[in-house]
C-alpha cells in the first residue's frame, strides 16, 4: 500500500446510478514535494464477462447492443459487439453473476466457467474491477433465445460466429470492447480450440 498520500477528502459529485466521487488527496512525489491533487472516480460496482466457445464448431458467442456512451461521442459505432457480459449485484459473486448473464442475455446454462483474469478496465476514472471468465457451451445448453431483460431496456442480439471470423473482425475494428479483445487474445494465446 501507498505511503505517500494523507489528507484524503471525499466528495459526491453524484449520487444516482452509480455514484460519482471528487476525491482530493496530498500526494508526496518522488523529489520529497507534497501537492494537493484532485481526481474523479466513478464507482458503479465491478463486472463480468464470458467468452462462450464450441470447440467442435469452432464457433463463439457474442452480443451486439446499443451502448449509449459510445453513441454520445461516436454515433458510428454505438452498435457494439462485446462478450456476454454483467455487473455484479452487491453482495453478489462473479461466478454466480456470469452464470446468471449468460441465460438472461444468450440463452445458455452453463455450469462450468473458469476465470482467466482480473483487470481494471479504465482505472484512471473507474473503480471497476471485472472478472474475465471463458466456459464451453453446447446445443444441449440452449434453454432460450436470450435478448437480454425487457424490464431493464436490455434488447441483445445473441451472435453465433466463427471464432477465426471474430479475429477477423477484432483487426478490422469492427469489435472494439476491451473485454473481447482481451478474451479472444487469451483464446488464440491458449489455443482453446485444440
Ligand atoms: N437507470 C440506469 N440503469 C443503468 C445504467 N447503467 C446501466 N444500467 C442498468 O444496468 C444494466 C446493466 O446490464 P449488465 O448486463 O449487468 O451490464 P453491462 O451493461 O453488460 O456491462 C458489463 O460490461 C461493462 C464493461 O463493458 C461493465 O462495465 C459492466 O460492469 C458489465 O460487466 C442495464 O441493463 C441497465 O438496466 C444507468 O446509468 N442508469
Ligand atoms: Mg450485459
Amino acid at each position: 500500500m501507498p505511503k505517500n498520500i494523507k489528507n484524503i477528502a471525499i466528495k459526491t459529485l453524484s449520487k444516482a446510478w452509480a455514484i460519482l466521487l471528487e476525491i482530493n488527496y496530498d500526494y508526496q512525489f518522488k523529489d520529497g514535494t507534497w501537492k494537493r491533487v484532485s481526481r474523479e472516480s466513478y464507482d458503479r460496482g465491478h463486472g463480468t464477462g464470458i467468452l462462450l466457445y464450441n470447440v467442435e464448431k469452432s464457433t463463439i458467442i457474442l452480443t451486439k447492443q446499443f451502448r449509449m456512451p459510445i453513441y454520445h461521442t461516436n454515433k458510428d459505432e454505438a452498435m457494439s459487439i462485446e462478450v456476454c457480459a454483467g455487473a455484479i449485484d452487491y453482495n453478489d459473486l462473479p461466478e454466480s453473476t456470469i452464470i446468471r448473464e449468460v441465460e438472461e442475455e444468450v440463452g445458455y446454462k452453463v455450469k462450468d466457467v473458469k476465470k482467466v483474469m482480473e483487470t481494471y478496465m479504465s482505472p484512471g476514472a473507474l473503480t471497476e474491477k471485472m472478472y474475465l471468465f471463458v466456459a464451453r457451451y453446447s446445443e444441449d445448453m440452449k434453454v432460450s433465445e436470450g435478448g437480454g431483460l425487457a424490464t431493464e431496456h436490455e434488447e441483445i442480439e445473441v451472435m453465433e460466429i466463427p471464432f477465426s471470423k471474430a479475429l477477423k473482425m477484432m483487426s478490422s475494428g469492427e469489435i472494439q470492447d476491451a473485454k473481447t479483445i482481451i478474451l479472444l487474445q487469451y483464446a488464440q494465446i491458449h489455443n482453446i480450440f485444440k
